[in-house]
């Protein structure tokens, strides 16, 4: 369990940015984590991978404090796709890119050759295995950082809008590599300004606003029962929206889920 207890940070310029924040992420979840532009999402990240200390408030690993741990410990734990993946990767090849968790972690030369193996497979990067990591698109670095987690088996994913500017097929492929990797066991927390990933993708949703935690709850609870969403700097996916305005018709995450239903509602199948 990683946890944010009453947390404030600032950047030592006086202006506040998080403000007694509690939340607690347990094992195994797949949280969206939203809100504004600037309302403090990467600080949050930042704060929970020790790249940041809190001004006052404790993060706590296994219920043990971790505030002075910094991150390279924290890396043990949890692994980070930052918004622009290339600022950390320094190895010649993905292969030694991957491999330089494991390295740390003090595995043996078979344990770090089956590890790295294992990632590269999950990730589908064996066959870039051998690339320089600059050369790769965004896609293909995030997911060199993401095999850089799975090789060291940390628990928790954090990513940083990872699908802002891809295409629907990159944004897919990421998504269901996420899902998969949750279904192992991985928890996963990716901040994103896409309300369809929060819908479909998110058993949970954190919404920073007001320097505070000001949601915490599932994507259906946050996309139905509230009606700040504007305010919050969120909207209603279309998939939700056209699933609400038809009467007695089921909640839709998805635009797929929505026509399986008119479908069935219609007494039609797909052709
Ligand atoms: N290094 C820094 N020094 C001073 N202020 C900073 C620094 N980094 C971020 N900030 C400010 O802290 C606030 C929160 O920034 P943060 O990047 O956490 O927001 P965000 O919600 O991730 O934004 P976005 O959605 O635009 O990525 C913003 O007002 C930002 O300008």
């Amino acid at each position: 369990m990683l946890e944010m207890k009453d947390v404030s940070f600032n950047y030592g310029n006086g202006v506040p940015v998080l403000e007694h924040i509690n939340v607690k992420i347990g094992e195994g979840e797949f949280i969206g984590l939203g809100g504004r532009n600037g309302c403090g999402k990467t600080t949050v990240t930042r704060l929970l991978m020790g790249l940041e200390k809190p001004v006052s408030g404790e993060i706590l690993y296994d219920g043990k404090v971790i505030n002075n741990d910094d991150a390279s410990v924290r890396s043990h734990f949890i692994g980070y796709v930052f918004q622009r993946p290339e600022r950390q990767m320094f190895r010649p090849t993905v292969r030694e890119e991957v491999a330089y968790g494991p390295q740390q972690l003090g595995m043996s030369r078979d344990e770090i050759r089956q590890a790295v193996d294992e990632a590269l497979a999950a990730t589908e990067l064996t066959e870039l295995s051998e690339a320089y990591p600059p050369n790769l698109n965004r896609g293909e670095k995030q997911r060199v950082a993401i095999a850089s987690a799975i090789a060291m088996h940390t628990k928790y994913i954090v990513l940083d809008e990872p699908t802002s500017g891809q295409d629907s097929e990159d944004k897919d492929q990421l998504m269901a590599l996420l899902t998969d990797l949750n279904k192992k066991g991985m928890t996963i927390l990716i901040i994103s300004h896409d309300m369809d990933i929060f819908a479909e993708y998110c058993q949970r949703v954190l919404v920073i606003g007001n320097h505070t935690k000001a949601f915490d709850g599932t994507p259906q609870e946050l996309f139905t029962q509230r009606d700040d969403l504007y305010d919050l700097g969120l909207s209603r996916p279309d998939a939700v929206t056209l699933s609400l305005a038809i009467p007695d018709f089921p909640y839709c995450k998805s635009m797929k889920e929505f026509t399986a239903a008119m479908l069935e509602r219609m007494g039609g199948t797909r052709k």
